[in-house]
């Protein structure tokens, strides 16, 4: 300062006033602010090569609650069309985002794991959501030997688990909320939701929430309230609440609780199945059940047994927190489009139930499909590749940061830029798919020529080293349901759907169907 004095002294530059230098201040901070909107609402010079989508446009049709089809249709699709590229840049968490929408740039993406590896995501200490999923854990970790950790012990439980007695058992609990609704509309949407959740409670750790008969079971309703509150969209925008002002905050010191209710539940799961396990392996007892049927957590635990590695006891329920929330509302999306497609395509439903009869035969009785008849099923196959393709659940991944100087795809992107891939926009891009506006099971006709697009055209579960572990397990459970559902019922819209025109869903993260009400008509 006294330098700065001096210097004024010595140039002859009268001494500023406190108005002065306040008003110099107020200037800079003004700047800073403006630079800083700037920055939210421009891209960056260097991507400016790349198209974008208005920040304005983007914002507001996520507040007016737009289903993404029509945001994509609006926003997306023009600049694909005009422009030949290979993506366009939307605001996101991470700052300006390029969302891929073409398969070359796609498969460098999966591939390349060391320029795009995932995003660092560290979840807000003390936040609801840190509360209930933990940090540590296969999906979160950005790569490399952290990664691996979780994968190596993951993977085997994955390979073995295909609970299909499981899924069938669950499929003849949806039929009986079905015939009680007594050709009356019903919220498929919901009732999907708690197919899925009392699917992979059970097969991921052995824990029944009674979701099916009993929308209103005890742990249904924490589970629900959990949901609700990691959801909500102010604690989201402002973490900090959660993190400094919950002693004011008593709903929300409640919804906290809950979690560790449900942290408590499974520390008991896991300790249950662990001493399971210890007696099992001194007494040498002939294990009955079969690997199949299994749930996750053991599997986990054996391979733990056996050297595949270790987890710690909060990693491990990380990791079973992970699959729990990744594992049912995404397969609840896929079979509530399914169901809204073959609603709305009565030939093809008709077409898929003739698959199903010739394959589980036509008697007036509900009956457990086996693997080898799942097998079979080739147009049902075609059906849920198509809805993923039309409806992808998750509409993008985690972003991935660029690591270095690089191009994609022909593309200068420079280090730092956020990457992810938009499935949605992909599997809806003009100039990879022909009609994609047009639901078309045939596209995945293996003796047409739909198998000849680039590979890397359909990725609803991503690719490459951190492709969605559940696939099979997902696709399992759409081929049960739906084949069985073929197989007793035909179902149709209301005639005043609010889906008639389209299926109206969410826009952010995964495509939630909106209420979807649907009038299932028994067969026998
Ligand atoms: C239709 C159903 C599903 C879809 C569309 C889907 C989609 C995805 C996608 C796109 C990813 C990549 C995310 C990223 O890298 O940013 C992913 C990863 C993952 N999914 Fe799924 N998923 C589905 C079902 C499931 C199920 C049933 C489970 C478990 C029971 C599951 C567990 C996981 C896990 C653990 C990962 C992280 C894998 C890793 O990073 O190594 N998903 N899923």
């Amino acid at each position: 300062m006294d330098q700065v004095n001096t210097l004024i002294k010595d140039f002859g530059i009268p001494k500023p006033s406190k108005s002065t230098i306040l008003s110099i201040g107020a200037a800079i901070s003004v700047s800073y602010l403006c630079w800083k909107i700037i920055r939210l609402i421009k891209p960056p010079r260097k991507l400016s090569h790349i198209p974008h989508i208005s920040f304005y446009c983007h914002v507001k049709s996520i507040i007016e609650r737009k289903p993404y089809s029509q945001i994509s249709r609006e926003f997306v699709m023009p600049l694909l069309i005009s422009s030949s590229t290979i993506g366009y840049l939307k605001p996101d968490a991470l700052g300006w985002t390029l969302n891929i929408t073409n398969p070359e740039a796609t498969k460098d993406f999966f591939l390349k794991t060391d320029i795009y590896p995932k995003a660092n995501f560290k979840v807000g200490k003390g936040t609801l959501f840190q509360n209930f999923i933990g940090d540590d854990n296969i999906a979160f970790a950005s790569g490399g030997n952290e990664w691996k950790k979780h994968r190596k012990l993951v993977n085997p439980a994955f390979h073995k688990n295909m609970p299909i007695k499981l899924f069938t058992t669950l499929t003849h609990k949806v039929f009986k909320v079905l015939d009680d609704a007594n050709e009356k509309p019903i919220n498929a949407t919901k009732l999907l939701e708690r197919f899925t959740l009392q699917a992979i409670g059970l097969a991921g750790f052995g824990f029944d929430f009674d979701a099916i008969l009993n929308p209103d079971s005890e742990w249904v309703t924490v589970y629900a309230n959990i949901r609700a509150g990691i959801a909500d969209p102010l604690y989201f925008v402002f973490p900090w609440l959660d993190q400094k002002l919950l002693w004011l905050l008593p709903k929300r010191q409640e919804a906290h609780r809950l979690s560790d209710r449900f942290h408590g539940m499974m520390d008991g799961l896991i300790e249950e199945k662990r001493q399971l396990l210890r007696q099992q392996k001194t007494k040498h007892d002939q294990d009955e059940c079969a690997d199949a049927e299994k749930d996750i957590l053991t599997l986990m635990l054996e391979a733990e047994l056996s050297g595949e590695g270790t987890l710690t006891h909060e990693e491990l329920k990380s990791n079973l927190n992970v699959f729990f929330l990744a594992g049912h509302d995404t397969t609840a999306n896929a079979l509530s489009a399914a169901i809204y497609h073959l609603a709305t395509h009565p030939m093809i439903q008709q077409k898929a139930r003739d698959e199903a009869l010739s394959i589980l035969g036509d008697d007036p009785e509900d009956v457990f499909p086996t693997l080898q008849e799942i097998k079979r099923f080739k147009y049902i196959n075609q059906i849920i590749k198509e809805t993923l393709r039309f409806h992808a659940p998750a509409i993008n991944g985690l972003p991935r940061v660029v690591t270095q100087d690089t191009e994609l795809a022909g593309v200068f992107l420079p280090k730092g830029t956020p990457v992810l891939v938009n499935t949605y926009d992909l599997h809806h891009n003009p100039c990879v798919w022909t009609n994609p506006d047009r639901f078309d099971p045939a596209r995945f006709d293996k003796d047409s020529d739909a198998e000849l697009r680039p590979s890397m055209s359909w990725v609803p579960f991503y690719n490459g080293q951190r492709m969605c572990i559940g696939m099979q397990f997902s696709l399992m459970e759409q081929r049960v349901l739906l084949s069985c559902l073929l197989r007793k019922y035909e179902w149709r819209l209301p005639d005043d759907s609010k889906h008639k025109d389209e299926l109206i869903t969410g826009n952010i993260g995964l495509l939630v169907a909106k209420d979807l009400d649907v009038i299932f008509k028994r067969r026998y």
